[in-house]
């Protein structure tokens, strides 16, 4: 089901874990901040609605997607934080440049998850198009920051 048919924003928050107690890394790739700000914005604001405190949420920049995979392997080793969230873009370009970063960065997320037993979130949007992506960032589908946010949470309820 593609995200024109499931928004990105639409969950249900029943049976939530508690997390006023639990620690976020917010890993977010520079590339194409006009939409990964947005996606930071709605994963943080998800995660405070629902619970978390400000000082738990520790925000960390990477250059782009592909620097997501080390800079949440930098974070997840850390014993005091209990899951990362990855936030990126990529947008296809004129090369199959896209194809090796979005592979790379879902089996690198992948593979630090189950390095450090914790929720890893993927993030990161691999639209065709700028458009897509604000579709997808706050836009007409919701906000892929959310999603992750909650994905995050149901992961620390396992
Ligand atoms: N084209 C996009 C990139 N490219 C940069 C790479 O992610 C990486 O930083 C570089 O190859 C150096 O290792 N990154 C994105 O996040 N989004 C893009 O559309
Ligand atoms: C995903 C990318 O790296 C891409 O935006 C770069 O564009 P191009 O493939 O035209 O070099």
């Amino acid at each position: 089901m593609s995200s024109a048919n499931k928004n990105l924003s639409v969950y249900s928050d029943k049976n939530l874990t508690d997390i006023s107690e639990k620690r976020f890394a917010l890993v977010v790739s520079e590339w194409n901040e006009e939409v990964t700000e947005k996606l930071y914005k709605g994963a943080s604001q998800t995660l405070l609605k629902h619970g978390a405190k400000e000082e738990n949420i520790i925000r960390k920049n990477v250059p782009g997607s592909y620097e997501l995979s080390l800079g949440a392997q930098y974070m997840a080793q850390q014993e005091e934080i209990d899951a990362v969230i990855c936030l990126g873009c990529v947008i296809q370009g004129e090369t199959r440049h896209f194809e090796f970063i979005c592979q790379a960065v879902a089996q690198g997320i992948t593979q630090v998850a189950l390095k450090y037993n914790k929720p890893v979130i993927f993030g990161v949007l691999t639209p065709d198009n700028q458009k897509q992506a604000l579709d997808r960032a706050g836009g007409k589908h919701g906000n892929k920051g959310d999603e992750a946010a909650i994905a995050a949470i149901k992961m620390l309820g396992f």
